[in-house]
């Protein structure tokens, strides 16, 4: 496995490997989850091509400071899972090795922010938009792919690509699950144990709200109410949204009439988790 981690190195290195080059960008501290993105970057890359992650917790996508400060970065842990995934690459730039002290050029999205993580992360999304661009200038990747935990970021990305040309691919994966529901996060380790113990209710109060899909129900209400009642029933989270969005704008409906996603971000005291359920009328 090759390391780069200043931009010259990565460079270089990515001059003499073989194509297709699929990228998995992550922020390290990784999880089955992130595993899986690596398997299915080898399946698009097959097995004569080139499988690259990026390491690097990006400063400013981060709204809250004590969220970057308390982020998890065990990168040799890192490494080694790589290199037992058979990645061909890893870039691991330095916490100011990405962007000029003075920078002026951030890309902004305006319309598929505007709600969910948006709402409550200002900038976050500019964050995400402006790293992974310059992450796919720096690697020219084919494809890149991307967890579908992150729906409101997926969507994001893949209309960047489509509004800025960006000639790469984005491969979508599933959400990876613990045994009980919760949706692996790197923010996981965060939680103490009678936080991680009730964290599986979150799944289980986006499911137990899709049910009522089943009696006919198509009205917004019920469902973010049925949700919110399993949520609020946790003597210890905080909902810092719960929403019911459609599918491809990311705006919020009233009635369920095409492909939605039912999403929410919760607090444990300061550690943050998000889920989502997609629901078809
Ligand atoms: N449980 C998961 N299943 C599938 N993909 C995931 C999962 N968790 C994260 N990913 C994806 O991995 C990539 C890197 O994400 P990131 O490094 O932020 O990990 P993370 O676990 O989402 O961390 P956190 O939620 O604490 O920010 C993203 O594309 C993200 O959607
Ligand atoms: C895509 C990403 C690596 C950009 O920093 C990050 O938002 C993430 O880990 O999902
Ligand atoms: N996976 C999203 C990265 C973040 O929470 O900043």
């Amino acid at each position: 496995m090759r390391q780069a981690a200043t931009t010259e190195e990565l460079r270089r290195e990515i001059a003499t490997l073989p194509r297709p080059l699929v990228l998995v960008p992550t922020m390290g501290a990784l999880h089955e989850g992130h595993l899986a993105l690596m398997r299915r970057a080898r399946e698009a890359a097959g097995p004569h091509g080139t499988v690259a992650v990026s390491i690097f917790v990006n400063p400013i996508q981060f709204d809250r400071p004590g969220d970057l400060a308390a982020y998890p970065q065990p990168l040799a842990d890192d490494l080694a899972k790589c290199d037992a995934e058979g990645v061909d690459l890893v870039f691991t730039p330095a916490a100011g090795g990405m962007y000029f002290p003075d920078r002026s050029i951030t890309v902004t999205e305006s319309l598929l922010s505007r709600h969910l993580c948006g709402a409550t992360r200002p900038g976050h999304f500019d964050g995400v938009c402006t790293v992974v661009l310059k992450l796919f200038n720096l690697f020219q990747p084919d494809a890149a792919v991307f967890g579908e935990k992150d729906v409101q970021q997926l969507a994001i990305l893949r209309r960047m690509v489509r509004d800025l040309d960006v000639p790469v691919e984005i491969i979508g994966y599933p959400t990876v699950r613990e045994p009980d529901g919760l949706a692996m996060s790197s923010r996981n380790v965060r939680l103490t144990p009678e936080h991680r113990a009730d964290a599986p209710r979150i799944r289980r109060a986006l499911e137990g709200a899709r049910s009522l899909l089943q009696f006919g129900e198509r009205s917004a209400a019920p469902f973010l109410a049925a949700a919110r009642k399993h949520l609020e029933d946790s003597p210890f989270l905080r909902i810092d949204y719960l929403e019911l969005v459609d599918a491809e704008t990311l705006q919020p409906i009233a009635q369920i009439k095409r492909p939605s996603v039912l999403a929410t971000a919760v607090f444990y005291d300061d550690v943050r988790l998000i889920d989502h359920m997609t629901l078809l009328p």
